[in-house]
């Protein structure tokens, strides 16, 4: 099952809201509808954003070009719309640049762009289990936070393609799940993929992570990422930066998972990376049940920013690169933060122009 997908000039996605109690697929054929999809985590996660940004700006070409529209003017404008869907996952962005840049050779070529980019993604997310899985070793028992599994891609994930490829090698003996408040992406979706797996594990409720990392109970931690700063900074899901603090403490390996898309080159550090603030409500109510009191208020950062010092690599299809905290969990020296960027840039560059 793919959490999206093109079918017959059709984006169909898997409606992530309505999981684990009901699998429902939702054929989507106008920019607006998919938008309208990022927008309530229907289709989630920064890789399967990046395909969807790729993918809605083909949706606007074909339409164009069966009403004999300008295919252009249609694209480009879906390419706004779509950028301005959700604001933290850089993959968004790349997903409809690499599909706006397919553009002068109509709606086929652009429509070959995003397809091209969903099978790079199922590509990249097998390479970046394994080489994951290469850097951890053997731990058996794995924490890992949000859902940064083949929901979030196309197939396979980032995090839990590292979990998966553990435990092919050799038997985890837990991964927990934290639960991921307030939308409980760990606790409806990373459960549900880790039960279909057949991987064993717990939900725990996100305030519990860091008396079980403390405990000695957790072997390592590894979460996927929103975007990464050229310095190494990560955004991932609000948490994130708790579970690192936590790792950091007891001196496990703290691991990001995530392809070459994730990295922003032109976002220098974390400070840059914009935080989405979502709907408070989300916060205040459960299952459409209000929880809080008439008149209780909420801030609702759907990311946080964990500093490159906390974090012991990061693996993507190509590349791993430590950074700050290498040097405890490897014995290599780590690689300055500054020199990130010019890995980064370099290899990006030659990734876009392949
Ligand atoms: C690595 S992609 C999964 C990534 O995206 C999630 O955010 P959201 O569910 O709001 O799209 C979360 O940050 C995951 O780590």
């Amino acid at each position: 099952m793919r959490a999206i997908d093109w079918q017959d000039d059709t984006v169909v996605i898997v409606d992530q809201t309505l999981l684990p109690h009901r699998v429902e697929h939702l054929a989507l054929r106008e920019p607006a509808e998919l938008i309208v999809a990022i927008k309530r985590l229907a289709v989630r996660g920064a890789m399967a954003l990046g395909v969807a940004g790729a993918m809605g700006v083909a949706l606007a070409a074909v339409r164009a070009r069966e009403r004999g529209e300008n295919v252009g003017a249609a694209a480009r404008a879906a390419a706004r719309q779509l950028a301005a869907a959700r604001p933290t996952a850089t993959n968004l962005f790349w997903g409809v640049e690499q599909a706006m840049m397919a553009l002068p050779g109509g709606a086929s070529a652009v429509v070959g762009a995003a397809l091209a980019l969903r099978d790079a993604d199922i590509a990249a997310n097998r390479a970046i289990g394994e080489r994951g899985a290469d850097l951890l070793g053997r731990p058996a028992r794995v924490l890992t936070h949000c859902n940064a599994g083949a929901l979030a891609a196309v197939e396979i994930g980032t995090a839990l393609g590292v979990v998966a490829e553990l435990h092919r090698r050799s038997p985890l003996t837990m991964t927990y799940a934290t639960e991921t408040r307030p939308l409980l992406q760990g606790a409806r979706l990373t459960a549900w993929e880790l039960g279909q797996a057949g991987i064993p594990h717990r939900v725990v409720v996100d305030g519990a992570a860091a008396g079980l990392i403390l405990g000695g109970e957790i072997d390592a931690v590894v979460v996927g990422a929103d975007r990464i700063a050229a310095n190494g900074d990560t955004a991932n899901k609000v948490g994130t930066l708790a579970h690192a603090l936590a790792a950091a403490r007891a001196g496990i390996p703290f691991l990001v998972a995530a392809p070459e898309a994730t990295i922003a080159a032109d976002t220098a550090t974390g400070a840059g990376i914009p935080i989405e603030e979502r709907d408070e409500d989300e916060v205040l109510s459960v299952d459409g049940h209000r929880i809080a009191p008439p008149g209780a208020r909420a801030v609702n950062p759907a990311f946080d920013v964990t500093p490159a010092e906390l974090i012991t690599a990061v693996v993507t299809e190509r590349r791993t690169l430590p950074l700050g905290r290498a040097a405890e969990a490897t014995g290599s020296a780590p690689q300055a933060a500054g020199s990130v960027a010019a890995t980064i840039g370099s290899k990006r560059g030659e990734a876009i122009r392949r």
